[in-house]
């Protein structure tokens, strides 16, 4: 590859890069997809491109579903490897199409971008983390290849906060977290975040928060409308917040 473009979850840019990215990149270029950009909000955008340009490091903010931001970022993977064909000029080869590899975290939205910059659906795109399976490179014009990838996870993520954001954002399988401990915890952020607190809850589910306990709340939740059934009332919650029902808030604020 020449060029390395990097997926992340805009709502979770720190918790969705591999901890070995940095390693494994070498001296290729990197661009920065901060793709899910309609799931936070302008002021989150704002905080985290400004993040970004103080470290020198380019970002896009794209939106796979829609296609917004796939131009640019054609044009930048591009560009960033443009130094590719001026050396091979200078060797006297004839010049290659520019190989831009998308790597990234389950259902960050991968495929979904290379669809929307190809407009054909060439790799399959579905709403669970898993779908792509296998290494697969398509062609974007004469200058472009892409290679899309299958979501790389660590082996072992041995930050819990950042394991639980991804349980929470939907970029792990449901088979590795339950439901109610994950719902637990995400309430308990939520009722810290500055644009949602206890006033959204209450709107929403037509119950108080009594304490910022999230377990209490999932419990008096799933009383109130599941007969008790904790795991319809986590998921509840879990779904609420995916559709964007608390408001669409990223879960990470840049580091200060
Ligand atoms: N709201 C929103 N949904 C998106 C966006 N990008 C992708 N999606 C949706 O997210 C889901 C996952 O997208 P994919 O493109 O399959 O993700 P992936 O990274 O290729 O996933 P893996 O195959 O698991 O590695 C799909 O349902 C997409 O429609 C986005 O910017 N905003």
């Amino acid at each position: 590859m020449d060029v390395v473009i990097e997926v992340r979850d805009a709502r979770i840019p720190l918790a969705t890069t591999h901890p070995k990215m940095d390693s494994w990149l070498g001296n290729r270029r990197r661009i920065i997809v901060m793709n899910r950009e309609d799931m936070v909000s302008a002021d989150d955008r704002n905080a985290w491109a400004t993040y970004f340009s103080s470290q020198g490091i380019k970002v896009i903010y794209s939106n796979g579903q829609l296609g917004m931001g796939t131009m640019k970022l054609g044009r930048m993977a591009k560009s960033a490897a443009s130094t590719v064909n001026t050396r091979r000029r200078e060797k006297g080869l004839l010049p290659r199409p520019v190989r831009a590899g998308i790597v990234g975290y389950p259902n960050v939205g991968k495929s979904s971008l290379i669809n929307r910059l190809l407009k054909r659906r060439m790799c399959p795109a579905a709403p669970r983390p898993g779908v792509t399976r296998e290494l697969k490179w398509v062609r974007f014009g004469k200058d472009l290849e892409l290679l899309d990838s299958p979501g790389i996870l660590p082996m072992r993520i041995s930050d819990q906060a950042a394991a639980l954001k991804l349980a929470i954002c939907d970029d792990i399988g449901e088979r590795s977290y339950d439901f109610a401990d994950v719902a637990a915890i995400l309430v308990q952020i939520l009722l810290r975040h500055p644009a949602v607190g206890s006033e959204a809850f209450r709107k929403r589910y037509k119950i108080d928060v009594d304490s910022d306990c999230g377990k209490l709340f999932v419990t008096k939740l799933s009383v109130h409308l599941f007969n008790g059934d904790t795991t319809q009332a986590a998921f509840r919650i879990l779904s609420d917040f995916r559709k964007g029902r608390f408001g669409w808030v990223a879960l990470e604020r840049p580091p200060t």
